[in-house]
């Protein structure tokens, strides 16, 4: 198949090394600059301590036509995906693959022209070195699920890969991202505001109190049932346990974080349930001022 990926960051570069061997991949970058470094260097996948380079095609993304790819993959974070919507032409009958985290990019996706639109939750630990280099950190699954349209298109771009980078197609987007979502918001804030690696939430039992409290909240919000999801969470924890959760990885580097669409998305939906959200509230603003302070405010 004909695949486009846009944003060449963590996800982007992570899905162009899995999927260039199966599929015709091209990868469309935010700058010039990246993209030359790619074509004249490559793409370096580090894991485990080993080192793998490949050759992939890149494009800028001003020179991004739909026209004849089979399925558009977009890597961008969510708070970006407004102006890369801005920017680009989409095709009505040409298949989109989003993969955001949370649930805020749902509302871009009402107004979007386009007859057949998936959606992914990508279980992968991924972060870029540089322009050319990415490290797979976490393995893990990808989830994708229809949110609408003809979803035999998303079988044919699975059918042809390998076990390495594992795809699973989900029934329901809803739950699929409701699932992710609840892992999210729990885990990125807390382990952004007290600077800890995602294991600290279980193994220090002050810290697993705040975890225990915030996701109590939460799930009482998504009105679900709380045991499986628990048990996800917790499971989430333990697996990533080294890992430095996206969110603080964001603070660290001074970056904009998806609080809007993890939290926020849940400030959001409390209110119309009426329903009090007093520790989603404080940690969704511990956040917004750790950001402000990284705009100098
Ligand atoms: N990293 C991870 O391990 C995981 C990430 N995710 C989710 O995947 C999504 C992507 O995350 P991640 O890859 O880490 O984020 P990154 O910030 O690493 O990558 C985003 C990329 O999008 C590019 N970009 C932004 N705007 C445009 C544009 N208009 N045109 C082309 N490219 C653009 C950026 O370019 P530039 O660098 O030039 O600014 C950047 O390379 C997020 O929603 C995240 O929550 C989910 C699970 C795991
Ligand atoms: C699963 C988890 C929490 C892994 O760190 C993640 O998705 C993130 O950091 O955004």
């Amino acid at each position: 198949m004909k695949i486009s990926i846009i944003g060449g960051g963590s996800v982007g570069l992570l899905f162009a090394y899995y999927l260039h061997p199966f599929h015709e991949v091209v990868l469309y970058t935010r700058t010039r600059t990246q993209m030359e470094n790619l074509q004249d260097e490559g793409l370096t996948l580090k894991k485990d301590n080993v080192s793998h380079r490949t050759k992939i095609v890149c494009k800028h993304i001003h020179d991004f036509r739909q026209n004849q790819e089979e399925l558009t993959i977009i890597t961008v974070k969510q708070y970006q995906l407004e102006s890369l919507l801005k920017t680009i032409t989409l095709t009505e009958t040409a298949p989109i693959l989003f993969l955001q985290n949370g649930m805020g990019h749902l509302k871009w996706l009402e107004t979007l022209n386009a007859n057949h639109i998936f959606v992914g939750s990508v279980e992968h630990g991924a972060y870029r070195e540089n322009d050319v280099t990415v490290h797979h950190t976490g393995e893990g699954i990808t989830r994708l699920a229809n949110y609408k349209g003809d979803k035999s298109k998303l079988i044919h771009f699975i059918e042809p890969l390998g076990t390495e980078f594992p795809f699973k197609l989900e029934e329901n987007y809803e739950e699929m991202l409701i699932r992710k979502l609840v892992v999210n918001a729990v885990i990125n804030p807390l382990t952004a505001i007290l600077y800890v690696e995602n294991g600290q939430l279980v193994e220090n039992p002050y810290f697993a109190h705040l975890l225990n409290s915030l996701f109590k909240e939460i799930t009482g919000i998504l009105e679900l049932e709380a045991e499986k999801t628990y048990e996800n969470l917790i499971h989430i924890c333990k697996k990533t346990a080294h890992n430095r959760s996206s969110m603080l990885k964001d603070i660290e580097a001074n970056r904009p974080t998806e609080i809007d669409a993890i939290l926020g998305y849940l400030l959001e939906k409390a209110e119309h349930k009426k329903i009090e959200a007093p520790l989603t509230e404080a940690y969704y603003h511990c956040i917004k001022g750790k950001e402000l302070r990284r705009e100098g405010n």
